[in-house]
This record gives C-alpha cells, sequence and structure tokens, in this order.
C-alpha cells in the first residue's frame, strides 16, 4: 500500500488580469499548502476500484464513481503510460476524504495530483515532467500547481508555475461555512476580468513584511463570492474578530483563512469559533515549507 497526502491548497492572493477566447480567466495567485489534507492509498490489485471513506466523504456520496477526480487521474496517467507501453496493472485507489468539497482549497484537484504522485511509482512509469503537467492540467486548472505542491505564484489559467521560497511558515485558521461554491458560478458573477497584476514580491525573508505585502493584494473572487455566499462575509467577520493579522478567502471559495501570529493564537483562534459555529469546517494548520 503506497500512501500521497493531498494537503489543501490556499489562495493568499488571487487577481484576475484577463480572459482566453476560450472563457478560462487568466489569474496571478500567491500558492501555498497546508498541513491539512486528504490522502490518496494506492495498491495494486485483481481489478480496479475504488474507496470513499473520511470525514469529508460525505460530500462527495452522490458522486458517479467515474467522475471523481481521483479516478479520472488513473485513467488519464493510465492511457500515458499505455502509450509508452508500460502496463499499468489494476489498481484499488482509498481516498480519505478529511477536506469539504466544492470549498476553494483545491481538495479534488489535491487529489487528482496525489494520485497522479501515487501511481507513477506503482507503475514504475516516468513521464517527463511536461507529459505530467499536461495530464495534471487535462483534470484541472488547480492540478498542476498541486502537483508541484510547494509555495508558488500562478499564472496563466493557474498552469505556469514559479516556486517561492518563504524563510518562514505561516499559522493559519481555515473556516469553511459548509455552503459549496461553484468555481464556474462565482467567475462568471465578476465585475471585471482586467484587474491589475499582483504588486512585485515583497520580502520572502520576513514573515511581516511578507504580511504587509499581503496586504495589498486580493483575492478578486471574495466580493462575486460573497454575493453569492452570504456566509462568506460571517467567516471574514469571524476571523477578523478573532485577533487574525490578515483575513481573506481562498479560491473560488466559500473558504477563508486568516494569519496568526503563532500556532498557539491560531489554535485559540480556532476554538474559539468553533464554538460560535459548532457545525462549520474550522482548523488550525501551518503552511508546508519549501524545503
Ligand atoms: C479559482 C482557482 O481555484 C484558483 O486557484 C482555480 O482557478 C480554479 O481551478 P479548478 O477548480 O481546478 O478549475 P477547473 O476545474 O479547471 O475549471 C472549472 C471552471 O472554472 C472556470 N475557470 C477555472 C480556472 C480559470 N483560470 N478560469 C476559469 O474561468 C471555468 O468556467 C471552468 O470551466
Ligand atoms: N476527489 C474529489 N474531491 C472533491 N471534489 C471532487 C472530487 N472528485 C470530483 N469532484 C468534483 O469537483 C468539484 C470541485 O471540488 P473541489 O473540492 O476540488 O473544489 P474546490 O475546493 O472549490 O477546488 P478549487 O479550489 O480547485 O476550485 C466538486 O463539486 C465535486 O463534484
Amino acid at each position: 500500500m503506497l500512501t500521497a497526502e493531498a494537503p489543501a491548497k490556499v489562495n493568499l492572493a488571487l487577481h484576475v488580469t484577463g480572459q482566453r477566447a476560450d472563457g478560462y480567466h487568466l489569474i496571478e495567485s500567491l500558492v501555498v499548502f497546508t498541513d491539512l489534507g486528504d490522502r490518496v492509498s494506492v495498491e495494486l490489485c485483481d481489478r480496479d476500484g475504488f474507496d470513499l471513506d473520511g470525514p469529508e466523504a460525505a460530500g462527495l456520496s452522490n458522486e458517479d464513481a467515474h467522475t471523481n477526480l481521483v479516478v479520472r487521474a488513473r485513467d488519464a496517467l493510465r492511457a500515458a503510460a499505455l502509450r509508452d507501453g508500460i502496463d499499468a496493472a489494476a489498481v484499488r485507489i482509498r481516498l480519505d476524504k478529511r477536506l469539504p468539497v466544492a470549498s476553494g482549497i483545491g481538495g479534488g484537484s489535491a487529489d487528482a495530483a496525489a494520485t497522479l504522485k501515487a501511481l507513477c511509482r506503482v507503475w514504475k512509469f516516468a513521464p517527463t515532467p511536461e507529459t505530467l503537467s499536461a495530464i495534471a492540467l487535462s483534470l484541472g486548472a488547480d492540478v498542476p500547481m498541486c502537483l508541484h505542491g510547494k509555495p508558488l505564484i500562478a499564472r496563466g489559467i493557474g498552469e505556469r508555475l514559479e516556486p517561492v521560497a518563504p524563510d518562514f511558515g505561516l499559522d493559519m485558521v481555515i473556516v469553511n461555512p459548509r455552503v459549496g461554491v461553484s468555481t464556474p458560478a462565482v467567475f462568471s458573477k465578476l465585475e471585471r476580468r482586467d484587474n491589475a497584476a499582483l504588486p512585485a514580491p515583497g520580502s520572502l525573508a520576513d514573515r511581516d513584511g511578507f504580511i504587509d505585502w499581503l496586504a495589498q493584494t486580493r483575492n478578486d473572487l471574495q466580493a462575486p463570492a460573497m454575493r453569492l455566499v452570504p456566509d462568506i462575509s460571517v467567516c471574514l467577520a469571524m476571523l477578523a474578530d478573532s485577533g487574525t493579522l490578515l483575513a481573506r478567502m481562498s479560491g473560488s471559495g466559500a473558504t477563508c483563512f486568516g494569519l496568526y501570529a503563532s500556532a498557539e493564537a491560531a489554535e485559540a483562534a480556532a476554538q474559539h469559533m468553533r464554538a460560535a459555529r459548532p457545525g462549520w469546517f474550522i482548523e488550525a494548520t501551518r503552511t508546508l515549507s519549501p524545503g
């Protein structure tokens, strides 16, 4: 049994700067990954299988097994392996679902990326980075960044990746009001698609300087998402009242994050917010280091 982590991605900043002829939006986004995530386990088997469990599995209970991103990742990688003459044998895949579904922290994309990584090892298949990136992108705009899995700036529709290496971790709390959000619905509600690019990256050497830089950036999807899901305003107000250094929405929502001065401050804020909203997904976490 081989296990691959599928860490949540958080868009610390997300600027929408244009739109392609095919409708996809051009973005500039500073992305980090957290120690909170799903887990994908893979083993060779007599015939293909897919098992789903974990605390957030119910969010996918109506999901047809053929449309789950884990299964789509398996099929896309197998097709590429077979083209290279590699016997991509039958596998049983188990998804331990811990991240809320359709929540702006890339759970499905992270699962797909983890599946690609695990199956490359199980099948002893080493596609070129270009081939692997193309397979990832065919599964979703966020899958290439999840494959990278370390802090980065994403451009294009999310597939042009520039690694960045902050010298510090960030303690954060993520809050999801348990309302799923459709990514295309949020993009379609944007008032402007020609927003300013990310300002030149600030210092990656000290956290406070970085947070000052971050405060000059935005998530352009936050306003349209708030119009669709009023609870996003509640998440942001709750974070603002909890001693956060900066609070914002991730991706197309509805998950919001707050940054804190320490792991203890993040944990205390999470506990306080959980007491106020017992049904919501509220977790203290820390960003994964670039190393
Ligand atoms: C908002 C972000 O999460 C930021 O990281 C991503 O841009 C979304 O990535 P994703 O969920 O993997 O997106 P996909 O599954 O590829 O696309 C879902 C839909 O979102 C819209 N979409 C997505 C990405 C993008 N750059 N522009 C878009 O307009 C398109 O309508 C697309 O049909
Ligand atoms: N393994 C999976 N986990 C989550 N969603 C999946 C999965 N497989 C397919 N999906 C479908 O993908 C849709 C988007 O789910 P996901 O949790 O990745 O959204 P998200 O967190 O908003 O992602 P992003 O931030 O990349 O937009 C869901 O509505 C669900 O139907």
